[in-house]
C-alpha cells in the first residue's frame, strides 16, 4: 500500500487485513478455471491490490464512499461500484458488467455484520463458482462444522444451504492480531467451490429455503410437533418412513442427506 489506511468505520465492520500470511491464504485460492473476478468490500484495497493481478474481468462492490482513492491505485474507476452490496441484485449486476456468462469467483472479507444475507445471495446467484470468504469464527462453524454426520447437533439452515450447493473447506484460521483495528472474535477462511449437480435445483433455492425455516424454528423440538401445521399427517407419515426418520427426532441431530430427503419428500 501507497497510502496510509484511513480510520476504520466501526458501523461497517472495517478491519482490514494485516497478516501476509491470511492475505496469501485468501490470493492463492484462485482456481485457474475462474473467467472473472468480484469482491466485496474491498476496504482500501488490501487484497485488491493482489487479485487485480490476473488479467480477468475484475469488479469491486464497496460501501464506503472514501475508499475509491484507494482503490484507483489498483483499478480503473469503472471497475469500482460504490454502494451497498446487500441492495444489488447480482445476476443484474453480472448481466450489466458482461460477465453474466462467466465463471465468476467471488472474493470477500466480509463485514461481520452482514455476512449472512451476503452469503444467501452469493449462494443464489449461479455464475458464482467459486468463493473465498472470511467470516467470523462462529458464523463460519454454522457453514461448515459437520464433524460426525450422526452425532452432529449443530445442523441449521446456513449449513444446509451453504453445503447443498457448494463443497465447502476451511483454508485458514485468523486470530484478531491479523487485522488492524484487531476485532474481538476469531476468524475464519472458508473456500467454497459450486456442485455441478446439487441435489436441490438451485431454481428451488427460495422453496427449499422456506422449508429450512419451518424445520429450524423450533430445531430443538420434536420433528412431528414441529411440522404438523404445515403437512397433513399423512403426507407427514409418508415422508417420515421414506426418509427414516421418527416424529421424535430432532432436526438439530440430523445429516445434510436426510434433511435433503425430507425436503424431497415434503415438497
Ligand atoms: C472487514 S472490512 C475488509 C476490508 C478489506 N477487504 C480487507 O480485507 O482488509 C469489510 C469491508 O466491507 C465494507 N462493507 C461493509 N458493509 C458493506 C456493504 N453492505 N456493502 C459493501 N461493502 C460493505 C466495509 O466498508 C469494509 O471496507
Amino acid at each position: 500500500m501507497t497510502k496510509t489506511l484511513p480510520w476504520a468505520d466501526k458501523n461497517l465492520g472495517q478491519h482490514f487485513l494485516r497478516s501476509q500470511n491470511v492475505i496469501d491464504s485468501i490470493t492463492n485460492d484462485f482456481k485457474e478455471e475462474a473467467q472473472a473476478i468480484i469482491e466485496v468490500g474491498p476496504g482500501p484495497g488490501i487484497l485488491t491490490e493482489f487479485l487485480a493481478k490476473h488479467e480477468l474481468p475484475f469488479f469491486v462492490i464497496e460501501k464506503d464512499k472514501r475508499f475509491p482513492e484507494y482503490l484507483e491505485q489498483f483499478i480503473p474507476s469503472e471497475a469500482i461500484t460504490l454502494s451497498d452490496a446487500l441492495e444489488i441484485h447480482l445476476e443484474d449486476f453480472f448481466e450489466q458488467k458482461e460477465i453474466n456468462n462467466k465463471d465468476i469467483w467471488l472474493v470477500s472479507n466480509l463485514p461481520y455484520n452482514v455476512s449472512v444475507p451476503l452469503l444467501i445471495s452469493f449462494i443464489k446467484a449461479p455464475q458464482i463458482k467459486y468463493m473465498t470468504l472470511m467470516f467470523q469464527r462462529e458464523v463460519a462453524d454454522k457453514v461448515i462444522s459437520f464433524m460426525n454426520p450422526k452425532k452432529n447437533k449443530s445442523m441449521g439452515s446456513l449449513l444446509v444451504l451453504s453445503q447443498t450447493y457448494f463443497d465447502v473447506s476451511v483454508l485458514c484460521q485468523a486470530p484478531p492480531g491479523a487485522f488492524q483495528p484487531p476485532p474481538k472474535v476469531d476468524s475464519t477462511v472458508v473456500s467454497f467451490k459450486r456442485r455441478e449437480n446439487p441435489v436441490i435445483a438451485l431454481s428451488e433455492f427460495k422453496q427449499f429455503e422456506s422449508f429450512l425455516r419451518k424445520l429450524f424454528q423450533f430445531k430443538r423440538k420434536q420433528l412431528g410437533s414441529v411440522l404438523k401445521s404445515h403437512y397433513s399427517p399423512e403426507k407427514l407419515a409418508d415422508a417420515f418412513e421414506k426418509s427414516g426418520v421418527l416424529r421424535t427426532d430432532r432436526a438439530e441431530s440430523f445429516s445434510l442427506e436426510i434433511i435433503q430427503n425430507l425436503y424431497k419428500e415434503l415438497r
